[in-house]
Parts: C-alpha cells; structure tokens; sequence
C-alpha cells in the first residue's frame, strides 16, 4: 500500500503477465479537499486491445476520476492497478504541458530517454510519428508556437513513442482536424491490434459510438450506466437510440 497524504489510501499491485487486464480501478471516494469527495464508488477494467469511453456532462467526475487513478489526489480511498507485463502507461493530457525551451524533437527525445527506450528504435518510431501527424516541417521548433491541434498532436505523439500497455487519453479530439483526428484513429487502432488498452475520456459521442467497445458514463460523480451501446441502451430503455440520446436521458 501506498501512502500519499493523510486522506490517500491508493494501492497498487502487480498485475501478472497472463493477465489481460492493464487498468483496474476501483475508487470508493475521492475529491480535492478532505471530507469534500467528488466522485463515489467507481470501478471498471480495461482488457487488452479494449478502447474503454468515459463519458459524461461538464463536472461529472471525468477529470477527477483520471487524476484519482494516475495517483495525483492527495484525498483519494481508491484501488488501481494499472499496465501489464510491462507496468507502463501513456497520459495524455487534455491540456498540452511542455517545456519552454525545448523544440518538438527535443521533447521526443526527452521522453524516450525517460522511458528507457532504445536509441534506434526511438529514431525510427519518432521519424514515422512526424510524417504520420504531418509535424516534420515544425521538427526543430518551440511548440510555444505552435497551434492547439499541433500542442494537442504533441502530446498524442509523445503518447505514442512509448507503445506503453495502457493509454489515457482526456479529451483528444477537441482541437483536431479531421485530417489529423483520422490520422490519430487509425495509429489507435494499431495499437490496440498490437495488444494496447485505452481508456479514453470524450464528450465527441458520435466518434465515440463509433470507435469505442464499452463504456463507463457518469453522472454527479457516481456510475450512471456502464457496458456496451447495447447495455447502455437497455439501461436507458431506449432501443435503437444513439449514444447521444441515452446519454441524455441517463445522465
Ligand atoms: N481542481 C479542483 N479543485 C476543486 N474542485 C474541483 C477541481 N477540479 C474539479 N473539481 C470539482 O470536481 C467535480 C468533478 O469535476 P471534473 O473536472 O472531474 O468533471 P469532468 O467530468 O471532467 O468535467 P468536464 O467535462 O467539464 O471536463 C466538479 O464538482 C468540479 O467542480
């Protein structure tokens, strides 16, 4: 067990190599502020190759539940064992973070260093993760100035350098073009082919009934409706209906 402040009970364990579970979290409460909890009793997995929603309306508990399970409540009761054989995951924030003084290959760099990948692997992989997201031309710049879809392609490239066991992803889509939304769908799905979670954080509903196997809606920091758009359906009692319309009606 591990202890983070007075209020933070997180645990982590290992989770074994046959195992095909790289998230699982199991929150009874968490928030910002002691006895202030935001969110309640909130559990779910991510399998391997699974694309997991999280889904819900502004203030939902969204943005806390992925800080709760990336550990960084300081008031947390919550259980999270998180990757697979390799312990590694990927956070990609909704709000791009980076530093000043580096340039875009400089910060590609940085994170393979980090993650202790191979010098030649990183080379290669970052090569073809500039032409795929159309970033050589802004190679050697400051993202300072770069545009929000290209701070966003960023982060989803920094992402993607580490082909980790599970990724978190808070909100990709906003400030995407479709070229590049595309673009980033199709490196997803490759991932998930080669044996990678998601768990995937949106309020886009129609690309996410789209592309997601499963999903987790909530609603007032509490599990509104979990499952596939069928479970979500019946749980609406609305048959046929889109993703947007159960939402509306469940939360
Ligand atoms: N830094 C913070 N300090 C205090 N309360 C916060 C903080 N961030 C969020 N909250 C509160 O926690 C609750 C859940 O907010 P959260 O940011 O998790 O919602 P969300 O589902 O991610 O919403 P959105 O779709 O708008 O991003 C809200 O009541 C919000 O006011």
């Amino acid at each position: 067990m591990e202890e983070i402040g007075a209020a933070q009970v997180r645990e982590t364990k290992d989770i074994t190599e046959t195992d095909d579970i790289v998230l699982d979290v199991d929150i009874v409460e968490a928030g910002y502020e002691a006895g202030d909890p935001r969110i309640f009793d909130i559990s779910f997995q991510v399998r391997r190759g699974q694309l997991l929603g999280l889904i819900g309306p502004n203030g939902a508990g969204k943005s806390t539940t992925i800080k709760t399970l990336l550990g960084l409540l300081k008031h947390a009761k919550s259980k999270v064992e998180i990757g697979g054989a390799n312990k590694s995951y990927a956070y990609v924030p909704e709000q791009p973070v980076f530093y000043e003084d580096l340039t875009l290959w400089e910060h590609l760099d940085l994170a393979a260093a980090a993650y202790g990948l191979e010098y030649g692997q990183f080379q290669e992989t970052a090569e073809r993760l500039l032409k795929q997201f159309g970033m050589e031309p802004v190679r050697n710049d400051l993202p300072a100035g770069f545009s929000k879809g290209m701070k966003q392609k960023m982060m989803l490239m920094l992402g993607f350098l580490v082909q980790p066991d599970i990724y978190i992803v808070d909100e990709p889509f906003i400030g995407l073009d479709p070229r590049a939304t595309k673009d980033f769908l199709r490196l997803l799905e490759a991932e998930r082919v080669r044996g990678a979670g998601v768990l995937m954080s949106t309020h886009v509903l129609d690309t996410a009934e789209k592309i997601c196997d499963d999903f987790v809606l909530i609603s007032g920091g509490k599990i509104a409706a979990t499952g596939t758009l069928e479970d979500i359906r019946a749980q609406a009692g609305l048959p046929e209906a889109s993703l947007f319309d159960c939402f509306d009606e469940l939360a």
